[in-house]
């Protein structure tokens, strides 16, 4: 075993498997690599403050962050028979992301609408699926096309609409060290003229309240 693998903690986690499937992300080569990281930026990784900081910390955020690439982590998209032609808009999603480019994260709101053909799903799902799709590393074009293309099959439906309006901490925080926010939008179907004045009202009136 190489030197410095003897500081690193076993966790019964890092080699679940459910159907030859992993459940989780690999903890041992993630308390590698934090503490590779803190070395990088001048830090000994042994002080006390930090020994939790690269054995359980961010191995764990890294497994929350990560959610969206596990099958497993999907919220069940329990759906219902209704009598509804009408399109239904869920606005306000809270989305918290991870900008590909610089695993730095960005966050905003999202919108989703969706034309049901005969079933309609439980409210609570569109937000659980939001955040499960959120979790992964992604750009804000992708992640808003994968919720669309993902609600479309989930719930078969015969038209969805998503919009996503984010600020993104690369942006902020380093590098052009601007917050602006970004809009991304996407579309399923083929949403008429009236659904997606429908889909606008409904964000405006999202946005005046708060
Ligand atoms: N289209 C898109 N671009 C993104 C997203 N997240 C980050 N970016 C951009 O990705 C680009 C990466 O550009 P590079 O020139 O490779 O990287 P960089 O030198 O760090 O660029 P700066 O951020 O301008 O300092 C930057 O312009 C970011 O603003 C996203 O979700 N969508
Ligand atoms: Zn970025």
């Amino acid at each position: 075993m190489a030197n410095e693998d003897t500081h690193l903690i076993e966790t019964n986690r890092s080699s679940d498997s459910k159907n030859g499937e992993s459940t989780a992300i690999d903890h041992e080569k993630a308390q590698r690599g934090v503490r590779l990281l803190l070395e990088a930026v001048g830090e000994n990784p042994d002080r006390t403050e930090l020994t939790e900081t690269w054995k359980r910390r961010v191995p764990d955020v890294l497994e929350t962050f990560s959610e969206g690439e596990r099958l497993e982590d999907k919220p069940t998209m329990r759906t219902f028979d209704a009598d509804s032609d009408g399109l239904i808009v869920k606005t306000g999603v809270p989305v918290y992301s991870l900008c590909e480019h610089h695993l730095l994260p960005y966050h905003g709101k999202a919108h989703v609408a969706y034309r049901p053909e005969d079933q309609v799903v439980g409210l609570s799902k569109l937000p659980r699926y939001v955040r499960w799709q959120s979790r992964r590393l992604t750009m804000q074009e992708q992640l808003t096309r994968d919720i669309a293309d993902g609600l479309a099959d989930e719930i078969g439906a015969e038209a969805v609409l998503v919009e996503i309006t984010a600020t993104h901490m690369c942006e902020a925080m380093r590098g052009v060290e601007t917050a602006t926010a970004t809009t991304t939008r996407a579309t399923v179907g083929s949403p008429t003229d009236t659904e997606q004045r429908r889909f606008r009202d409904a964000i405006q009136r999202a946005e005046d309240s708060t």
